[in-house]
């Protein structure tokens, strides 16, 4: 045997060790092997120590390999990640573990504010009848509270400046409150279906009383712009809950007919109560609610030194944006952002290319943002949308990030995506854009 084989050989024998711990759970050996073979190690047919472990749900070995930073997304050779083998053979804390830890990856990487809920939407559940009525009466179900579109939060213990919901709990929520109240499905905290389910709750007057009772120090507050200061995963469940319960508060009857609707879905469809009404065939958008998509951009100058931005009159003195602008029907996004940035600034834009979005929900807007490359420099500004605009250097808007600017110019916080489309160009290399 040549010395390569060899060693190859005790290569595979280690791999073929580590993979069998894995698959035993048997941790003390596994922790052993853990520095002397690749974390992501492939047996044949393409499964990692996390598949095999998945497999036989070890969730010691799974918490030891995912705290170690092993890629949670690999997919084996019939194309399963972990998670889905751990489902399929209904290993349910594994599976928990995974789907937490694969959520969280994702959030790292899109980190605009509103758009981090931690639920599951579970549309199947919210869709079958049965299954909602049985989450409204599942023990470790959760409810947070509204009342005339107004939050109901507190304080949060973890950060003093933050705020978060007053979550309650079934046997907290009187009786009487399931009965009166929409109550909107938000969705689960796993993927299993026994999972807590979550639901906000719109008060109606005179229910209010059970609230102090557990929650001395809360209260209901205006949205904006104090749902900003949430932490992070509450400012989502605020998100979505807000944007529904605006649509149904906003449309009571029905746009086709004008009669009374019925919410069904955990809020999420309203039916027309008239059976003639031609809402009930074919494809009807009037009964979901509405989400409004607007473009959001930062325009660089031709040379891309420079982005431009522009200050609405509602803006707080000495704050300056990003351009921004509804889509109108039958536009695509790029066109949206050439059509608003003309028609804001008198600018031309040639490429546009799409950053991240943030849903915006007052009441329910999408904020698409892009980076747009102008094609010309000057401005004239929409004097109804804008009181100013102009092109910032680099430099600039540093000292805006700062909050050193030398005429006290500065921009929107960090739960805007503006600050997130200015920032990012700010710190990127110019020779990528
Ligand atoms: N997250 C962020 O960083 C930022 C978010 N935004 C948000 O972006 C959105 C769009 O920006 P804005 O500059 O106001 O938009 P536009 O430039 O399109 O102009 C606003 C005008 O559009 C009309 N309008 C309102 N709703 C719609 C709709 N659904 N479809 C078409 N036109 C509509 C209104 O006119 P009328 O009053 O005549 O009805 C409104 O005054 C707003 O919701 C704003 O709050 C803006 C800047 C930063
Ligand atoms: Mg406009
Ligand atoms: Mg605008
Ligand atoms: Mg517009
Ligand atoms: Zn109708």
């Amino acid at each position: 045997m040549s010395e390569e084989t060899d060693v190859e050989s005790k290569d595979s024998e280690l791999v073929q060790r580590f993979l069998d711990c894995a698959a035993r759970g048997d941790v003390e050996n596994f922790e052993q092997l853990l520095g002397a073979v690749d974390i992501d190690v492939k047996s044949d047919r393409g499964w990692t120590a996390l598949m095999f472990a998945a497999r036989n749900g070890h969730t010691s070995v799974i918490n030891i390999l995912v705290q170690k930073g092993c890629d949670v997304n690999c997919l084996n050779a019939s194309g399963q990640t972990a998670l889905e083998i751990a489902q399929f053979w209904n290993h349910k804390e594994v599976a928990s573990i995974l789907s937490q830890y694969r959520q969280q990856l994702e959030y790292d990487q899109i980190h605009n504010y509103y758009s981090l809920n931690p639920l599951y939407r579970a549309s199947d559940v919210r869709k079958d009848a049965k299954q909602l009525e049985s989450a409204k009466n599942n023990k470790s179900a959760k409810f947070i509270m509204f009342s005339k579109l107004q939050p109901f939060l507190i304080t949060s213990e973890e950060k003093k400046k933050k705020f978060k919901f007053a979550v309650f709990t079934l046997d907290q929520l009187p009786s009487s409150i399931r009965e009166t109240s929409t109550l909107i499905f938000l969705g689960l905290e796993t993927w299993d279906p026994v999972s807590s389910p979550w639901f906000a709750v719109d008060l109606v007057e005179g229910d209010h009383s059970f609230i102090s009772k557990y929650y001395p120090d809360g209260s209901f507050v205006a949205p904006f712009p104090t749902t900003m200061q949430m932490i992070q995963s509450h400012a989502g469940l605020f998100a979505e809950a807000h944007s529904i319960l605006c649509w149904l508060d906003k449309y009571r009857f029905c746009p086709t007919c004008g009669s009374k609707q019925t919410v069904i879905e955990g809020g999420y469809k309203q039916v027309c109560n008239n059976s003639d009404c031609t809402s009930h065939k074919g494809v009807h958008n009037t009964c979901y609610p509405r989400v409004d998509p607007s473009l959001i951009m930062l325009v660089l100058s031709p040379s891309k030194k420079q982005c431009l931005l522009g200050r609405q009159k509602r803006f707080p003195p000495k704050m300056f944006s990003c351009l921004a602008g509804f889509m109108e029907p039958g536009e695509s996004i790029e066109d949206t952002c050439r059509r608003e940035i003309e028609e804001e600034s008198g600018v031309k834009v040639g490429r546009v290319d799409y950053h991240s979005s943030q849903p915006w929900p007052f009441p329910a807007t999408l904020m698409l943002g892009c980076i747009a490359h102008a094609r010309t420099e000057t401005i004239t500004i929409d004097k109804d949308e804008l009181e100013e605009a102009r092109w910032f250097s680099r430099a600039e808007i540093a000292q805006m990030l700062a909050g050193q600017h030398p005429d006290g110019l500065f921009i929107p916080p960090s739960q805007a995506i503006a600050h997130q489309l200015i920032k990012s160009w700010a710190t990127s290399n110019s020779a990528n854009l």
